[in-house]
């Protein structure tokens, strides 16, 4: 295996995030959908996904480049049948983690970890089954709940609930905090919403004040080298807690108008149709990988890199007055 390819930005690539299928059985109001576009559709496969033996080729040629991780999403990545096929044929040297909505997890998630998969990240906005159904538009709450302990039972162990922080769930988030600390094996990523791909900046929240408020009562703080996110761990409040003593962890994901977010970017993205894809936020710099053969692969693979580009600070550059605008050089490019 060679070192990691390193874009002009000095930013080595060491993960790939894929997306199965942009298919889902959701609706989230705040759905970015990895920067594709509508969800909704037919749930039938469809004709357009990569097949599983091209998941793994594409996999197989990015290990020779030095990618350790891969993260499977979507879509709803779980829709797809194959996925146990595909984590089975995953090189091994590979990190392999999943970002689903939970609703199938239960009765898959042991085979999805017998097949190899390490990490699970499910999304759950709230605790409440009326208002996660405001959120998601699915009446799936209880079955998320049972994906949620199906990961844990099968030894998936922290599982990582995923929760888009917005005006509509910002009044949330204390309790999704005492919720992690109280319950062994859980952790949660707070991720700041994103308006880039889905309008309605009016929905964004400070999230500065939830780091500030996490700092307060955090136990401890520490750094993640991915995006340089921060991490705080929290004990619990609850004197009947079972995790009593111990305490939960709470990641911030903060990208937007962040360059130090974007400065510490390591991932490549694949969508469903096989295209590579140089930032999440960028639909201008897709690049076919043709019949997907091994050396068109590695071409493609070369060129996304070398035209990577930190979406904000480089793609967009802040203005005098604040405000973000598109570099010139990339007009164009
Ligand atoms: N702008 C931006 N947002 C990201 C990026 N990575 C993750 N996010 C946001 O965080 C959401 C959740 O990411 P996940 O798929 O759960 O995984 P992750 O947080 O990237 O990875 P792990 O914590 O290692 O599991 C994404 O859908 C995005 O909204 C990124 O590279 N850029
Ligand atoms: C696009 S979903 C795909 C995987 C799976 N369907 C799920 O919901 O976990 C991946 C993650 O993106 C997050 N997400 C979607 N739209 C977002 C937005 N506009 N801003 C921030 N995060 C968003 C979701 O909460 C979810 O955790
Ligand atoms: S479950 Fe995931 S892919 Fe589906 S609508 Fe919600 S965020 Fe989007
Ligand atoms: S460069 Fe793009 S994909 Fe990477 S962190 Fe920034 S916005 Fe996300």
């Amino acid at each position: 295996m060679s070192e990691p390819l390193e874009d002009e930005f000095g930013r080595e690539v060491t993960g790939v995030r894929i997306s199965l299928t942009d298919r889902c059985n959701f609706d989230c109001v705040y759905c970015h959908n990895e920067g594709l576009g509508d969800t909704r559709g037919p749930m039938e496969p469809a004709d357009d996904e990569m097949t599983a033996d091209e998941v793994v080729r594409f996999l197989e040629v990015v290990e020779e480049f030095g990618v350790e991780a891969v993260k499977f999403t979507g879509g709803e990545p779980m829709l797809r049948a194959d996925l146990e096929e595909i984590i089975r044929c995953t090189p091994d040297s590979m990190e392999v983690s999943l970002t689903t909505n939970g609703t199938f997890l239960r009765g898959r998630a042991e085979g999805l970890q017998e097949a190899g998969l390490e990490r699970v990240n499910v999304s759950q906005d709230a605790l409440d089954p009326e208002q996660f159904a405001a959120v998601t538009k699915s009446g799936a709450y209880e079955a998320v709940l049972d994906g949620v302990e199906a990961a844990l039972a099968a030894g998936l162990a922290p599982v990582k609930l995923n929760m888009v922080v917005f005006e509509q769930t910002a009044g949330y988030v204390e309790g999704m905090v005492e919720h992690v600390a109280a319950n062994e094996g859980l952790q949660l990523q707070l991720i700041e919403y994103m308006p880039e791909l889905t309008g309605r900046p009016e929905w964004n929240i400070d999230i500065q004040r939830v780091h500030d408020w996490l700092a307060d009562i955090a136990d401890r703080v520490e750094h993640r080298e991915m995006h340089d996110r921060k991490r705080y761990w929290v004990s619990s409040t609850d004197p009947d807690s079972g995790n009593l003593g111990d305490c939960g962890m709470v990641e911030i994901v903060d990208p937007v108008e962040n360059p130090t977010f974007c400065a510490n970017c390591h991932r490549v993205r694949v969508t469903h149709e096989g295209y590579l894809k140089g930032c999440l936020n960028r639909n201008d710099d897709l690049r076919s990988m043709g019949e997907m053969s091994r050396q068109e692969i590695r071409e493609a693979f070369r060129a996304v890199v070398d035209n990577r580009v930190p979406y904000y600070g480089e793609y967009l550059v802040e203005g005098d007055d604040g405000e973000w605008e598109l570099n010139e050089e990339y007009i164009g490019a």
